[in-house]
């Protein structure tokens, strides 16, 4: 087991989110977060990836609980939340150079990658001058070189376009099979079939 959240409860603005929420990753599991708008599912993402603390229960990473083992869990964590995180006055290659040296990826040649996210040509100019679509993909790029186990994504599709998204969703395939883990929220169906693949549902609560 990956990842294991017992009985959380989560308030904001004096609204119970949710409560006694269990629930846990395994390694090659998808683990999708449903919901309507304004259900808890991001905040319970921000619970789960360590930025945020829930008002009662505790999370664990393999057997250490995220208070003991942070350093260890950000190093094997992948969130990426409703912005984009990318810098918009660097290049798509600056972004992914500046990520690599932040997290003690080795440098490598981007290119190809950035032309596989359908960046070819667009890898040299100022992320703000890319569309919604395009910053999205740059800010996605990551997934293709952090070895990292947990993924934790918010909405990962919004803005992408149908192949974009396809390519996405064929990159989750082969992350859950090299043993990885991911958990994440949309609003749009997921196509590819996933061996290991749950959905939890989030009931709004008024
Ligand atoms: N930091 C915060 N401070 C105050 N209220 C917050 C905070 N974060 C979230 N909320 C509130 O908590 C509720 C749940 O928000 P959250 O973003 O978790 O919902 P969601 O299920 O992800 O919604 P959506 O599908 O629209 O993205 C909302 O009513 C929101 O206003």
């Amino acid at each position: 087991m990956l990842l294991q959240a017992t009985q959380l409860s989560c308030i904001r603005q004096d609204r119970v989110l949710f409560e006694q929420l269990s629930l846990q990753l395994n390694a090659g599991e998808l683990l999708q977060i449903a919901g309507k708008n304004g259900a808890g599912k991001s905040s319970l993402l921000r619970l789960l990836a360590n930025l945020a603390t829930p008002e009662d229960g505790h999370i664990q990473y393999l057997k250490y609980s995220l208070t003991q083992a942070a350093d260890d869990y950000a190093a094997n964590l992948c969130y990426i939340g409703h912005h984009s995180g990318i810098h918009e006055h660097l290049t798509a290659i600056e972004n992914i150079s500046f990520w690599r040296a932040s997290t003690g990826v080795a440098a490598a040649d981007d290119y190809p990658l950035l032309a596989k996210l359908g960046l070819a040509g667009l890898e040299d100019i100022p992320c703000r001058m890319l569309s919604a679509g395009q910053q999205r993909r740059v800010s996605l790029a990551r997934l293709w070189f952090t070895p990292r186990k947990i993924w934790i994504l918010d909405e990962p599709f919004t803005a992408l376009d149908q192949a974009a998204i396809a390519l996405l969703q064929q990159h989750f395939l082969t992350h859950l099979q090299r043993g990885g883990g991911i958990i994440l929220t949309t609003h749009q169906p997921l196509t590819l079939q996933y061996p290991e693949m749950r959905k939890l549902e989030l009931a709004y609560r008024w």
